[in-house]
Protein backbone atom coordinates (compact mmCIF):
# COMPACT_ATOMS: atom_id res chain seq x y z
CA UNK A 1 0.00 0.00 0.00
CA UNK A 2 1.68 3.43 -1.07
CA UNK A 3 -0.16 6.07 1.48
CA UNK A 4 0.20 10.07 1.21
CA UNK A 5 -0.14 12.05 4.52
CA UNK A 6 -1.82 15.28 5.52
CA UNK A 7 0.47 18.58 5.18
CA UNK A 8 -0.08 18.65 9.18
CA UNK A 9 0.59 15.37 9.42
CA UNK A 10 4.42 15.55 7.56
CA UNK A 11 4.62 18.81 9.54
CA UNK A 12 4.29 17.61 12.92
CA UNK A 13 6.60 14.40 12.47
CA UNK A 14 9.03 16.52 10.91
CA UNK A 15 9.06 19.01 14.30
CA UNK A 16 9.28 15.37 16.27
CA UNK A 17 12.34 14.71 13.84
CA UNK A 18 13.98 17.98 14.07
CA UNK A 19 14.30 18.46 18.14
CA UNK A 20 16.16 15.03 17.92
CA UNK A 21 18.58 15.87 15.38
CA UNK A 22 21.28 18.82 15.22
CA UNK A 23 20.54 22.12 13.47
CA UNK A 24 19.56 21.86 9.77
CA UNK A 25 19.92 18.31 10.20
CA UNK A 26 17.04 17.22 8.86
CA UNK A 27 17.84 19.51 5.58
CA UNK A 28 20.89 18.12 5.08
CA UNK A 29 19.40 14.63 4.78
CA UNK A 30 16.66 15.90 2.53
CA UNK A 31 19.13 18.04 0.34
CA UNK A 32 21.39 14.64 0.11
CA UNK A 33 19.10 12.71 -1.28
CA UNK A 34 17.94 15.20 -3.48
CA UNK A 35 21.80 15.51 -4.91
CA UNK A 36 21.46 11.68 -5.54
CA UNK A 37 18.67 11.73 -7.93
CA UNK A 38 20.00 14.87 -9.67
CA UNK A 39 22.81 13.63 -10.18
CA UNK A 40 21.54 9.96 -11.57
CA UNK A 41 19.04 12.34 -13.80
CA UNK A 42 22.12 13.76 -15.07
CA UNK A 43 24.29 10.64 -15.42
CA UNK A 44 27.65 13.29 -15.49
CA UNK A 45 28.03 15.71 -12.78
CA UNK A 46 31.05 16.96 -13.54
CA UNK A 47 30.52 20.00 -16.07
CA UNK A 48 26.99 20.10 -15.88
CA UNK A 49 24.89 23.14 -16.17
CA UNK A 50 22.67 22.71 -13.18
CA UNK A 51 19.95 25.85 -12.23
CA UNK A 52 18.20 26.28 -9.59
CA UNK A 53 14.67 28.07 -8.65
CA UNK A 54 15.10 29.56 -5.19
CA UNK A 55 12.07 30.82 -3.43
CA UNK A 56 11.87 32.10 0.08
CA UNK A 57 11.10 29.29 1.95
CA UNK A 58 13.10 25.47 3.41
CA UNK A 59 12.00 24.56 -0.13
CA UNK A 60 14.46 26.76 -1.88
CA UNK A 61 16.86 25.94 0.89
CA UNK A 62 16.73 21.86 0.05
CA UNK A 63 17.73 22.99 -3.26
CA UNK A 64 20.52 25.22 -2.26
CA UNK A 65 22.28 22.47 -0.08
CA UNK A 66 21.61 20.42 -3.14
CA UNK A 67 23.19 22.69 -5.59
CA UNK A 68 26.05 23.40 -3.19
CA UNK A 69 26.85 19.12 -3.43
CA UNK A 70 26.06 19.12 -7.22
CA UNK A 71 28.85 21.98 -7.48
CA UNK A 72 31.39 20.53 -5.11
CA UNK A 73 31.43 17.34 -7.45
CA UNK A 74 31.92 19.86 -10.79
CA UNK A 75 28.80 21.29 -11.72
CA UNK A 76 28.18 24.69 -12.58
CA UNK A 77 25.73 25.64 -10.19
CA UNK A 78 23.73 29.02 -10.51
CA UNK A 79 20.99 29.68 -8.35
CA UNK A 80 17.47 32.28 -9.33
CA UNK A 81 16.61 33.76 -6.19
CA UNK A 82 13.35 34.77 -6.54
CA UNK A 83 13.26 37.33 -3.12
CA UNK A 84 17.32 37.35 -2.84
CA UNK A 85 16.91 39.34 0.40
CA UNK A 86 14.55 35.86 2.14
CA UNK A 87 16.61 32.69 0.56
CA UNK A 88 17.80 30.55 3.03
CA UNK A 89 20.77 31.85 4.24
CA UNK A 90 23.00 28.81 5.23
CA UNK A 91 21.89 27.27 1.98
CA UNK A 92 23.22 30.20 0.28
CA UNK A 93 26.07 30.50 1.89
CA UNK A 94 26.91 26.67 1.57
CA UNK A 95 26.29 26.87 -2.49
CA UNK A 96 28.82 30.13 -2.91
CA UNK A 97 31.36 28.53 -0.90
CA UNK A 98 30.78 25.49 -3.13
CA UNK A 99 31.64 27.94 -5.78
CA UNK A 100 27.84 28.41 -6.93
CA UNK A 101 26.54 31.67 -8.33
CA UNK A 102 23.50 33.14 -8.48
CA UNK A 103 21.22 35.02 -10.84
CA UNK A 104 19.24 37.37 -11.47
CA UNK A 105 15.20 36.83 -11.31
CA UNK A 106 14.89 38.35 -14.83
CA UNK A 107 16.79 35.52 -16.08
CA UNK A 108 14.94 33.34 -18.18
CA UNK A 109 18.21 32.74 -20.40
CA UNK A 110 20.47 30.81 -18.53
CA UNK A 111 17.19 28.39 -16.87
CA UNK A 112 16.49 27.52 -20.34
CA UNK A 113 20.25 26.68 -21.55
CA UNK A 114 20.27 24.07 -17.95
CA UNK A 115 21.06 20.32 -18.35
CA UNK A 116 19.23 20.22 -14.93
CA UNK A 117 16.26 22.86 -13.20
CA UNK A 118 16.06 22.35 -10.13
CA UNK A 119 12.31 24.12 -8.79
CA UNK A 120 12.48 24.95 -4.73
CA UNK A 121 10.12 28.08 -5.44
CA UNK A 122 8.20 26.25 -2.94
CA UNK A 123 7.01 22.73 -1.48
CA UNK A 124 4.08 22.37 1.15
CA UNK A 125 4.19 26.09 2.23
CA UNK A 126 3.15 27.33 -1.20
CA UNK A 127 -0.21 28.81 -1.00
CA UNK A 128 -2.63 30.02 -4.30
CA UNK A 129 -0.57 28.57 -7.34
CA UNK A 130 2.74 30.43 -8.78
CA UNK A 131 3.52 33.58 -8.29
CA UNK A 132 3.54 36.07 -11.16
CA UNK A 133 7.32 36.65 -10.93
CA UNK A 134 7.83 32.80 -11.13
CA UNK A 135 5.54 32.07 -13.75
CA UNK A 136 8.52 33.08 -16.69
CA UNK A 137 10.82 30.51 -14.95
CA UNK A 138 8.76 27.55 -14.66
CA UNK A 139 7.59 28.47 -18.55
CA UNK A 140 11.81 28.67 -19.16
CA UNK A 141 12.61 25.44 -17.29
CA UNK A 142 9.72 23.44 -19.31
CA UNK A 143 10.95 25.03 -22.49
CA UNK A 144 14.35 24.42 -21.85
CA UNK A 145 16.79 21.45 -23.00
CA UNK A 146 17.05 20.33 -19.37
CA UNK A 147 15.70 18.02 -16.37
CA UNK A 148 13.53 19.47 -14.37
CA UNK A 149 14.01 18.13 -10.97
CA UNK A 150 10.63 19.46 -8.53
CA UNK A 151 11.93 19.43 -4.71
CA UNK A 152 9.13 17.92 -2.78
CA UNK A 153 6.41 18.61 -5.25
CA UNK A 154 6.35 20.78 -8.24
CA UNK A 155 5.94 24.45 -7.35
CA UNK A 156 2.53 25.63 -7.91
CA UNK A 157 0.84 22.34 -7.04
CA UNK A 158 -1.69 22.09 -3.71
CA UNK A 159 0.29 19.22 -1.21
CA UNK A 160 -2.94 18.45 0.01
CA UNK A 161 -5.08 18.65 -2.87
CA UNK A 162 -3.55 18.51 -6.11
CA UNK A 163 -5.27 21.58 -7.15
CA UNK A 164 -3.70 23.89 -9.64
CA UNK A 165 -4.35 27.59 -9.23
CA UNK A 166 -3.08 28.86 -12.59
CA UNK A 167 0.83 27.51 -13.67
CA UNK A 168 2.59 25.26 -11.78
CA UNK A 169 6.34 23.98 -12.96
CA UNK A 170 6.09 20.39 -14.89
CA UNK A 171 8.50 17.87 -13.52
CA UNK A 172 9.98 15.46 -14.92
CA UNK A 173 11.00 14.05 -11.46
CA UNK A 174 9.68 14.85 -8.15
CA UNK A 175 12.08 14.19 -5.13
CA UNK A 176 9.30 14.06 -2.40
CA UNK A 177 10.52 13.43 1.48
CA UNK A 178 9.52 11.11 4.03
CA UNK A 179 5.77 10.51 2.55
CA UNK A 180 4.32 11.24 -0.15
CA UNK A 181 1.78 14.43 -0.16
CA UNK A 182 -1.74 13.91 -1.77
CA UNK A 183 -1.40 16.43 -4.43
CA UNK A 184 1.09 13.95 -6.15
CA UNK A 185 -1.12 11.25 -6.34
CA UNK A 186 -4.25 13.16 -7.20
CA UNK A 187 -4.96 14.89 -10.76
CA UNK A 188 -3.92 17.62 -11.75
CA UNK A 189 -1.23 17.79 -9.54
CA UNK A 190 -0.11 14.48 -10.53
CA UNK A 191 0.19 15.48 -14.18
CA UNK A 192 3.01 18.18 -13.11
CA UNK A 193 5.18 15.60 -10.71
CA UNK A 194 6.31 13.62 -13.34
CA UNK A 195 7.89 10.27 -11.92
CA UNK A 196 7.85 10.59 -8.02
CA UNK A 197 10.98 9.76 -6.08
CA UNK A 198 10.13 9.43 -2.36
CA UNK A 199 13.94 9.77 -0.44
CA UNK A 200 13.67 8.64 3.29
CA UNK A 201 14.77 11.44 5.97
CA UNK A 202 13.91 9.17 8.49
CA UNK A 203 10.42 10.65 9.12
CA UNK A 204 7.92 8.35 11.32
CA UNK A 205 4.70 8.38 10.52
CA UNK A 206 2.98 5.28 12.37
CA UNK A 207 2.27 7.78 15.83
CA UNK A 208 1.17 11.16 15.91
CA UNK A 209 0.63 13.63 18.93
CA UNK A 210 -1.85 12.10 20.90
CA UNK A 211 -3.41 13.27 24.07
CA UNK A 212 -1.83 15.23 26.93
CA UNK A 213 -2.16 12.64 29.40
CA UNK A 214 -0.76 9.73 27.43
CA UNK A 215 2.56 11.70 26.62
CA UNK A 216 5.77 9.93 27.89
CA UNK A 217 8.36 12.31 29.97
CA UNK A 218 11.30 12.84 27.35
CA UNK A 219 8.84 11.46 24.11
CA UNK A 220 6.56 14.92 24.86
CA UNK A 221 4.49 14.15 21.92
CA UNK A 222 4.85 9.92 21.25
CA UNK A 223 1.88 8.70 22.07
CA UNK A 224 1.80 5.49 20.17
CA UNK A 225 -1.90 6.55 18.56
CA UNK A 226 -1.90 5.93 14.82
CA UNK A 227 -1.83 8.42 12.15
CA UNK A 228 -4.39 8.41 10.05
CA UNK A 229 -3.48 8.67 6.25
CA UNK A 230 -4.64 10.82 3.78
CA UNK A 231 -4.73 8.79 1.08
CA UNK A 232 -3.98 5.27 0.30
CA UNK A 233 -2.97 3.64 -3.20
CA UNK A 234 -3.28 0.14 -3.85
CA UNK A 235 -0.57 -1.83 -5.57
CA UNK A 236 0.08 -5.18 -6.86
CA UNK A 237 0.10 -7.21 -3.91
CA UNK A 238 -2.61 -5.60 -2.44
CA UNK A 239 -4.77 -6.02 -4.95
CA UNK A 240 -3.95 -9.59 -5.62
CA UNK A 241 -4.76 -10.08 -1.60
CA UNK A 242 -8.56 -8.74 -2.02
CA UNK A 243 -9.80 -11.07 -5.50
CA UNK A 244 -12.25 -13.24 -4.66
CA UNK A 245 -10.79 -16.65 -5.58
CA UNK A 246 -13.07 -19.67 -5.69
CA UNK A 247 -12.41 -22.57 -3.26
CA UNK A 248 -12.28 -25.95 -4.54
CA UNK A 249 -15.69 -26.64 -3.10
CA UNK A 250 -17.02 -23.72 -4.55
CA UNK A 251 -20.14 -23.81 -6.51
CA UNK A 252 -21.64 -20.97 -8.63
CA UNK A 253 -23.67 -19.66 -6.23
CA UNK A 254 -21.40 -19.75 -3.39
CA UNK A 255 -18.94 -17.48 -5.61
CA UNK A 256 -22.16 -14.85 -5.56
CA UNK A 257 -24.50 -14.27 -8.11
CA UNK A 258 -24.44 -10.11 -9.36
CA UNK A 259 -28.07 -8.55 -10.77
CA UNK A 260 -27.53 -6.03 -13.26
CA UNK A 261 -30.46 -3.46 -14.05
CA UNK A 262 -29.23 -1.55 -16.83
CA UNK A 263 -30.02 -0.82 -20.46
CA UNK A 264 -33.29 0.32 -21.98
CA UNK A 265 -34.56 0.19 -25.70
CA UNK A 266 -32.66 2.94 -26.60
CA UNK A 267 -29.46 2.35 -24.79
CA UNK A 268 -28.79 -2.02 -24.79
CA UNK A 269 -25.53 -1.68 -25.57
CA UNK A 270 -25.07 -0.37 -21.64
CA UNK A 271 -26.56 -3.63 -20.74
CA UNK A 272 -24.19 -5.59 -22.81
CA UNK A 273 -20.46 -3.71 -21.35
CA UNK A 274 -22.23 -3.51 -17.95
CA UNK A 275 -22.93 -7.80 -17.94
CA UNK A 276 -19.09 -7.92 -20.21
CA UNK A 277 -17.69 -6.10 -17.11
CA UNK A 278 -19.67 -8.66 -14.51
CA UNK A 279 -19.05 -11.58 -16.00
CA UNK A 280 -15.00 -10.54 -15.70
CA UNK A 281 -15.63 -9.41 -12.05
CA UNK A 282 -15.18 -13.20 -9.65
CA UNK A 283 -19.33 -13.55 -9.01
CA UNK A 284 -20.53 -16.98 -9.85
CA UNK A 285 -23.29 -15.74 -12.25
CA UNK A 286 -25.31 -12.81 -13.66
CA UNK A 287 -28.51 -12.36 -13.47
CA UNK A 288 -29.80 -9.70 -15.95
CA UNK A 289 -33.23 -7.75 -15.51
CA UNK A 290 -34.16 -4.95 -18.10
CA UNK A 291 -35.24 -4.35 -21.48
CA UNK A 292 -31.91 -5.19 -23.17
CA UNK A 293 -31.94 -8.93 -22.81
CA UNK A 294 -32.06 -10.21 -26.48
CA UNK A 295 -29.03 -8.08 -26.76
CA UNK A 296 -26.97 -9.36 -23.81
CA UNK A 297 -28.22 -13.24 -24.56
CA UNK A 298 -26.36 -12.73 -28.42
CA UNK A 299 -23.59 -11.55 -27.02
CA UNK A 300 -23.02 -13.59 -23.79
CA UNK A 301 -25.18 -16.35 -23.52
CA UNK A 302 -24.51 -17.47 -19.92
CA UNK A 303 -26.31 -14.29 -18.51
CA UNK A 304 -29.40 -15.58 -17.02
CA UNK A 305 -31.71 -13.40 -18.48
CA UNK A 306 -35.29 -12.05 -16.86
CA UNK A 307 -37.20 -9.19 -18.61
CA UNK A 308 -39.12 -8.54 -15.71
CA UNK A 309 -38.74 -6.04 -12.37
CA UNK A 310 -35.28 -6.80 -10.79
CA UNK A 311 -38.06 -7.70 -7.41
CA UNK A 312 -38.92 -10.92 -9.79
CA UNK A 313 -35.48 -11.73 -10.75
CA UNK A 314 -34.19 -14.59 -8.06
CA UNK A 315 -31.66 -14.17 -5.62
CA UNK A 316 -28.45 -11.80 -6.05
CA UNK A 317 -26.06 -11.25 -3.80
CA UNK A 318 -25.27 -7.40 -5.29
CA UNK A 319 -27.05 -5.36 -7.55
CA UNK A 320 -25.68 -2.91 -10.33
CA UNK A 321 -28.28 -0.29 -11.38
CA UNK A 322 -27.91 2.43 -13.87
CA UNK A 323 -25.65 2.32 -17.31
CA UNK A 324 -28.60 3.21 -20.30
CA UNK A 325 -31.61 2.69 -18.05
CA UNK A 326 -33.34 6.06 -19.20
CA UNK A 327 -35.41 8.08 -16.59
CA UNK A 328 -39.06 6.62 -17.38
CA UNK A 329 -41.68 4.68 -15.37
CA UNK A 330 -39.42 1.40 -15.41
CA UNK A 331 -36.35 2.76 -14.76
CA UNK A 332 -37.48 4.71 -11.95
CA UNK A 333 -39.34 1.34 -10.60
CA UNK A 334 -36.15 -0.45 -11.07
CA UNK A 335 -34.26 1.63 -8.91
CA UNK A 336 -36.51 1.17 -6.47
CA UNK A 337 -36.33 -2.81 -6.39
CA UNK A 338 -32.72 -2.48 -6.02
CA UNK A 339 -32.63 0.21 -3.45
CA UNK A 340 -35.02 -1.89 -1.08
CA UNK A 341 -33.05 -4.75 -1.22
CA UNK A 342 -31.50 -6.15 1.63
CA UNK A 343 -27.68 -6.65 -0.32
CA UNK A 344 -24.82 -4.13 -1.47
CA UNK A 345 -25.87 -1.94 -4.32
CA UNK A 346 -23.86 -0.24 -6.85
CA UNK A 347 -25.58 3.03 -8.55
CA UNK A 348 -24.29 4.32 -11.73
CA UNK A 349 -25.46 6.44 -14.30
CA UNK A 350 -29.04 7.07 -14.95
CA UNK A 351 -29.39 5.41 -11.22
CA UNK A 352 -27.02 8.90 -9.80
CA UNK A 353 -29.98 11.01 -11.82
CA UNK A 354 -32.98 9.35 -10.40
CA UNK A 355 -31.22 9.13 -6.83
CA UNK A 356 -32.97 10.30 -4.08
CA UNK A 357 -31.03 11.31 -1.17
CA UNK A 358 -32.92 9.73 1.64
CA UNK A 359 -33.62 6.50 -0.71
CA UNK A 360 -30.19 6.16 -0.22
CA UNK A 361 -29.48 7.51 3.07
CA UNK A 362 -32.28 5.03 4.51
CA UNK A 363 -30.38 1.99 3.09
CA UNK A 364 -29.67 -1.03 5.66
CA UNK A 365 -27.05 -2.65 2.97
CA UNK A 366 -23.85 -0.85 1.60
CA UNK A 367 -24.24 1.59 -1.37
CA UNK A 368 -21.21 2.32 -3.83
CA UNK A 369 -21.85 5.46 -6.13
CA UNK A 370 -19.83 5.68 -9.40
CA UNK A 371 -20.44 8.88 -10.82
CA UNK A 372 -18.03 11.12 -13.03
CA UNK A 373 -17.10 14.44 -12.65
CA UNK A 374 -20.36 15.89 -14.13
CA UNK A 375 -22.87 13.87 -12.03
CA UNK A 376 -20.40 14.45 -9.56
CA UNK A 377 -21.67 17.58 -10.10
CA UNK A 378 -25.50 17.46 -10.71
CA UNK A 379 -25.02 15.51 -7.10
CA UNK A 380 -23.28 18.20 -5.25
CA UNK A 381 -24.91 21.18 -7.37
CA UNK A 382 -21.65 22.25 -8.40
CA UNK A 383 -20.01 22.41 -11.49
CA UNK A 384 -17.84 19.55 -13.33
CA UNK A 385 -14.41 21.94 -13.33
CA UNK A 386 -14.64 22.47 -9.66
CA UNK A 387 -15.11 18.96 -8.57
CA UNK A 388 -12.08 18.52 -11.35
CA UNK A 389 -10.06 21.05 -9.20
CA UNK A 390 -11.13 19.72 -6.07
CA UNK A 391 -11.31 15.79 -6.45
CA UNK A 392 -10.45 14.79 -2.80
CA UNK A 393 -13.20 17.52 -1.28
CA UNK A 394 -16.03 16.60 -3.57
CA UNK A 395 -15.61 12.72 -2.94
CA UNK A 396 -15.41 13.34 0.12
CA UNK A 397 -18.38 15.46 0.42
CA UNK A 398 -20.34 13.09 -1.71
CA UNK A 399 -19.83 9.88 0.66
CA UNK A 400 -21.19 11.78 3.84
CA UNK A 401 -24.03 13.26 2.52
CA UNK A 402 -25.17 10.27 0.63
CA UNK A 403 -23.82 8.24 3.54
CA UNK A 404 -22.83 5.83 0.98
CA UNK A 405 -19.39 4.80 -0.66
CA UNK A 406 -18.13 6.94 -3.57
CA UNK A 407 -16.23 6.27 -6.75
CA UNK A 408 -14.97 9.27 -8.37
CA UNK A 409 -14.39 8.75 -12.02
CA UNK A 410 -11.70 9.95 -13.79
CA UNK A 411 -8.13 10.59 -14.85
CA UNK A 412 -7.61 10.03 -11.06
CA UNK A 413 -10.45 7.76 -9.70
CA UNK A 414 -10.53 8.45 -5.90
CA UNK A 415 -12.83 6.04 -3.86
CA UNK A 416 -14.18 7.21 0.07
CA UNK A 417 -15.83 5.60 2.23
CA UNK A 418 -19.04 7.48 3.93
CA UNK A 419 -17.28 6.49 7.59
CA UNK A 420 -14.07 8.85 6.63
CA UNK A 421 -10.70 7.54 6.91
CA UNK A 422 -8.28 7.36 4.23
CA UNK A 423 -9.31 7.85 0.50
CA UNK A 424 -8.24 5.32 -1.94
CA UNK A 425 -6.82 6.55 -5.01
CA UNK A 426 -6.02 4.70 -8.16
CA UNK A 427 -3.77 5.61 -10.90
CA UNK A 428 -3.92 2.66 -12.71
CA UNK A 429 -5.58 3.96 -16.12
CA UNK A 430 -4.71 5.55 -19.08
CA UNK A 431 -6.19 8.26 -20.96
CA UNK A 432 -7.66 5.53 -24.17
CA UNK A 433 -9.47 4.61 -21.42
CA UNK A 434 -11.55 7.86 -21.96
CA UNK A 435 -14.04 6.26 -24.58
CA UNK A 436 -17.61 5.49 -24.43
CA UNK A 437 -18.81 3.14 -22.46
CA UNK A 438 -15.59 1.81 -20.26
CA UNK A 439 -17.50 3.36 -16.97
CA UNK A 440 -20.50 0.65 -17.60
CA UNK A 441 -17.95 -2.24 -17.83
CA UNK A 442 -16.28 -0.73 -14.52
CA UNK A 443 -20.01 -0.70 -12.84
CA UNK A 444 -20.26 -4.22 -13.76
CA UNK A 445 -16.71 -5.03 -12.68
CA UNK A 446 -17.07 -3.44 -9.15
CA UNK A 447 -20.30 -4.86 -8.64
CA UNK A 448 -19.17 -8.34 -8.99
CA UNK A 449 -16.62 -7.95 -6.65
CA UNK A 450 -19.26 -6.74 -4.56
CA UNK A 451 -21.23 -9.80 -5.15
CA UNK A 452 -18.44 -11.79 -4.61
CA UNK A 453 -17.87 -10.65 -1.06
CA UNK A 454 -15.80 -7.52 -1.09
CA UNK A 455 -16.99 -4.37 1.11
CA UNK A 456 -17.46 -1.40 -1.17
CA UNK A 457 -14.32 0.28 -0.21
CA UNK A 458 -12.29 -2.68 -1.49
CA UNK A 459 -15.15 -3.72 -4.56
CA UNK A 460 -14.23 0.11 -6.28
CA UNK A 461 -10.52 0.80 -5.67
CA UNK A 462 -9.69 -3.49 -6.33
CA UNK A 463 -12.19 -2.84 -9.60
CA UNK A 464 -10.70 0.54 -10.66
CA UNK A 465 -7.48 -1.12 -10.65
CA UNK A 466 -8.13 -3.53 -12.86
CA UNK A 467 -10.40 -1.59 -14.89
CA UNK A 468 -7.22 1.03 -15.39
CA UNK A 469 -4.98 -1.79 -16.02
CA UNK A 470 -7.18 -3.46 -18.43
CA UNK A 471 -7.76 -0.94 -20.17
CA UNK A 472 -3.65 -0.67 -20.37
CA UNK A 473 -3.12 -4.26 -21.87
CA UNK A 474 -5.68 -3.26 -24.48
CA UNK A 475 -4.41 -0.32 -25.37
CA UNK A 476 -1.48 -0.57 -25.84
CA UNK A 477 -1.03 2.78 -27.06
CA UNK A 478 -3.58 2.39 -29.66
CA UNK A 479 -6.78 3.39 -29.51
CA UNK A 480 -10.15 1.05 -27.93
CA UNK A 481 -13.49 0.40 -27.39
CA UNK A 482 -14.73 -0.17 -23.80
CA UNK A 483 -15.60 -3.84 -25.02
CA UNK A 484 -11.87 -4.13 -25.77
CA UNK A 485 -11.53 -3.08 -21.98
CA UNK A 486 -14.08 -5.61 -20.56
CA UNK A 487 -12.38 -8.43 -22.62
CA UNK A 488 -8.64 -7.62 -21.13
CA UNK A 489 -9.54 -8.25 -17.46
CA UNK A 490 -8.82 -11.51 -17.39
CA UNK A 491 -4.95 -10.74 -18.48
CA UNK A 492 -5.12 -8.03 -15.69
CA UNK A 493 -6.29 -10.31 -12.90
CA UNK A 494 -3.64 -12.68 -14.07
CA UNK A 495 -0.96 -9.79 -14.34
CA UNK A 496 -2.53 -9.02 -10.71
CA UNK A 497 -2.28 -12.63 -9.57
CA UNK A 498 1.50 -13.60 -10.93
CA UNK A 499 2.87 -11.11 -8.73
N1 LIG B 1 10.21 21.23 7.78
C1 LIG B 1 11.17 20.31 7.66
O1 LIG B 1 11.64 19.74 8.62
C2 LIG B 1 11.70 19.97 6.36
C3 LIG B 1 11.28 20.68 5.28
N2 LIG B 1 11.80 20.47 4.11
C4 LIG B 1 11.45 21.34 3.01
O2 LIG B 1 10.79 22.49 3.45
C5 LIG B 1 9.63 22.70 2.66
C6 LIG B 1 8.65 23.49 3.42
O3 LIG B 1 9.29 24.69 3.74
P1 LIG B 1 8.53 26.00 4.16
O4 LIG B 1 7.60 25.71 5.25
O5 LIG B 1 9.55 27.03 4.38
O6 LIG B 1 7.64 26.32 2.92
P2 LIG B 1 8.01 26.49 1.37
O7 LIG B 1 9.45 26.59 1.14
O8 LIG B 1 7.23 25.46 0.67
O9 LIG B 1 7.31 27.85 1.00
C7 LIG B 1 7.16 28.88 1.94
C8 LIG B 1 7.71 30.17 1.43
O10 LIG B 1 7.24 30.44 0.14
C9 LIG B 1 6.47 31.62 0.13
N3 LIG B 1 5.30 31.32 -0.69
C10 LIG B 1 4.15 30.74 -0.32
N4 LIG B 1 3.34 30.59 -1.36
C11 LIG B 1 4.00 31.07 -2.43
C12 LIG B 1 3.69 31.17 -3.79
N5 LIG B 1 2.51 30.77 -4.24
N6 LIG B 1 4.62 31.67 -4.64
C13 LIG B 1 5.82 32.08 -4.19
N7 LIG B 1 6.16 32.03 -2.89
C14 LIG B 1 5.26 31.52 -2.01
C15 LIG B 1 6.12 31.94 1.54
O11 LIG B 1 6.04 33.31 1.71
C16 LIG B 1 7.28 31.32 2.29
O12 LIG B 1 8.34 32.21 2.38
C17 LIG B 1 9.22 21.30 2.29
O13 LIG B 1 8.37 21.27 1.15
C18 LIG B 1 10.54 20.65 2.03
O14 LIG B 1 11.01 20.96 0.73
C19 LIG B 1 12.92 19.56 3.92
O15 LIG B 1 14.08 20.29 4.12
C20 LIG B 1 12.85 18.41 4.87
C21 LIG B 1 12.70 18.88 6.26
N1 LIG C 1 -8.03 10.92 -18.72
C1 LIG C 1 -8.31 9.73 -18.21
N2 LIG C 1 -7.31 8.91 -17.81
C2 LIG C 1 -7.60 7.69 -17.30
N3 LIG C 1 -8.86 7.22 -17.13
C3 LIG C 1 -9.89 8.00 -17.49
C4 LIG C 1 -9.67 9.29 -18.03
N4 LIG C 1 -10.87 9.83 -18.28
C5 LIG C 1 -11.80 8.92 -17.93
N5 LIG C 1 -11.21 7.81 -17.43
C6 LIG C 1 -11.88 6.59 -16.96
O1 LIG C 1 -12.71 6.11 -18.01
C7 LIG C 1 -13.96 5.65 -17.51
C8 LIG C 1 -15.06 6.49 -18.15
O2 LIG C 1 -16.27 6.25 -17.52
P1 LIG C 1 -17.55 7.18 -17.73
O3 LIG C 1 -17.17 8.60 -17.62
O4 LIG C 1 -18.60 6.67 -16.84
O5 LIG C 1 -17.91 6.89 -19.25
P2 LIG C 1 -19.20 6.20 -19.86
O6 LIG C 1 -20.37 6.82 -19.18
O7 LIG C 1 -19.15 6.53 -21.33
O8 LIG C 1 -19.09 4.75 -19.60
C9 LIG C 1 -13.86 5.77 -16.01
O9 LIG C 1 -13.42 4.56 -15.46
C10 LIG C 1 -12.81 6.85 -15.81
O10 LIG C 1 -12.16 6.75 -14.57
K1 LIG D 1 9.22 22.68 -5.38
Amino acid sequence: MRTAYSVETVRAAERRLMEALPDGGLMRRAAAGLAVVCGEALGRVYGARVVLLVGSGDNGGDALHAGARLARRGAGVTAVLISPERAHAAGLAALIAAGGRTADVSDTEVVRRADLVVDGITGIGGRGGLRPEAVPLARAAHQGRGVVVAVDLPSGVDAGSGEVAGEAVRADVTVTFGAYKPGLLIDPGRGYAGAVRLVDIGLDLGVGPGPEKDRVPGHSDHSGQAVTAELEALQYADVAALLPLPAAESDKYRRGVVGVAAGSARYPGAAVLAVAGALRGGAGAVRYSGHSADAVIARYPETLVSGGRPSEAGRVQAWVVGPGLGNGTEAQEALHDVLASDVPVLMDADALHLADRDAVRGRGAPTLLTPHAGEAASLLGSDRAEIERERLAAVRELASRYGATVLLKGSTTLIAAPSGGPVRVNATGTPWLATAGAGDVLSGLAGSLLAAGLDALDAGSAGAYLHGLAARHAADGAPIGAHDVADAIPVAWRDVRAL
